[in-house]
């Protein structure tokens, strides 16, 4: 008999462009979200779009109530869940990077209420997906949560954003080569569930972005165009497969342990971007595409070594040998790398 069920969750209203911040009250409105609106904002987010967000909602004689969070925890979700509580919100605006945006989005599936992304930063493909990341005990990777009813891109503001983010959100969309690439293995060697029409538009948005990589430069607002539709289009992937295994694979296992052994020395993407190279090279070889990984890598300015990254070499070991135990998920790192192995990866494709 056939069993199979499949719930695809994915944002109503996408809204990208030139100035679209400003259409932030339209966007909810159309979506027929109603109540208190509470906009949750990190510091430099808040003045860069959240204060004109507010404005808006004013002027919409909408009631609008806020909250700044300072730090990805989740004694800063249970700050807002009060906060959403005790002003009666009716649903939850994240405006920022991914703390500000997962903070919200955690405490809206908490409190059961509509979620609206609104990214000051095209740092990477979280800003549009279900899934949410806040570090708890040695937990650092994303659980499943409220992906947003609108995401509101302004490319403007995007592109006036510290160029490091635009790339770290580059480097986190050509990792999804090596993503997908890691769920085909568990397809195979695991039986994992694998969909290909997820796998197919997380590598294809991967490969798009390459394609482009000559047109990706600071200043140029359209590359945030370019950048936060692929970030739009992985997080789809991963609202298809309800897994961020398309998005996914040993390349955020080595970041995320990065993040347990050095915390806050770089960003994700650039992070999954140098893992990315040496996972590449695990899958096809000394001769294979780990050097089209770091050349895409290097051509927009993203990290490929680790003292770009501002790690030692010990360290990018210590995360490869270890990043197995991270999670419950089959990798090309298998059950784990020894450390001559580890060192060997790394020496050629020149990490360390
Ligand atoms: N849900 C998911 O799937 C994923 C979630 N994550 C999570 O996202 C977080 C990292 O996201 P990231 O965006 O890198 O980090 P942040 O949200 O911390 O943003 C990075 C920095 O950029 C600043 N900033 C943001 N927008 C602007 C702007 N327009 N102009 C100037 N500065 C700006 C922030 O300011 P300020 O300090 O004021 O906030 C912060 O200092 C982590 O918590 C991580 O766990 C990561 C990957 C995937
Ligand atoms: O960063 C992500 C996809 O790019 C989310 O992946 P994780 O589930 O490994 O946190
Ligand atoms: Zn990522």
């Amino acid at each position: 008999m056939f069993d199979k069920t499949s719930w695809i969750r994915l944002p109503h209203n996408v809204v990208v462009g030139h100035g679209v911040l400003d259409q932030t009250v339209a966007a909810v409105e159309d979506i027929h979200l109603s109540g208190r609106p509470l906009i949750v904002a990190s510091p430099t987010p808040y003045s860069v779009a959240g204060e004109r967000v507010v404005a808006q909602f004013e002027d919409a004689d909408a009631d609008p109530a806020e909250v700044i969070v300072e730090e990805a925890s989740f004694e800063a979700v249970e700050s807002v869940i009060e906060t959403a509580r005790s002003v009666d919100a009716g649903y939850l605006l994240g405006v920022g990077g991914g703390k500000a945006i997962d903070i919200a989005k955690m405490a809206a599936d908490e409190l059961n209420l509509g979620f609206v992304s609104v990214p000051t930063a095209a740092s990477h493909d979280g800003i549009v997906s279900g899934r949410g990341s806040v570090p708890e005990g040695d937990t650092r990777h994303s659980v499943a949560s409220e992906p947003p009813l609108a995401v509101v891109a302004d490319t403007e503001i995007l592109a006036e954003a510290p160029w490091r983010l635009t790339t770290a959100g580059c480097a986190d969309i050509i990792s999804n080569y090596t993503a997908v690439r890691d769920w085909q293995l568990a397809h195979r060697l695991k039986n994992v569930e694998y969909s290909e029409y997820a796998g197919e538009l997380a590598r294809m948005t991967a490969e798009m972005l390459v394609e482009n990589a000559g047109s990706i430069k600071q200043g140029l607002e359209e590359s945030s165009w370019i950048v936060v539709k692929a970030l739009v289009s992985s997080g789809v992937a991963m609202s298809i497969a309800d897994s961020s295994r398309p998005a996914s694979g040993a390349e955020h296992l080595f970041s995320h342990q990065l993040d347990r052994i050095a915390p806050d020395a770089a960003l994700h993407g650039h992070q999954v971007g140098v893992g990315s190279i040496m996972t590449e090279y695990l899958h096809s070889g000394a001769k294979g595409q780990w050097i089209d990984v770091r050349d895409a890598l290097a051509s927009i300015g993203a990290p490929t070594t680790a003292d770009e990254l501002g790690i030692d070499d010990d360290t990018v070991l210590e995360a490869l040998t270890t990043a197995h135990e991270i999670r419950d998920r089959y990798t090309i790192l298998g059950d784990g790398m020894s450390e001559a192995a580890a060192r060997e990866a790394a020496t050629v494709t020149g990490v360390i």
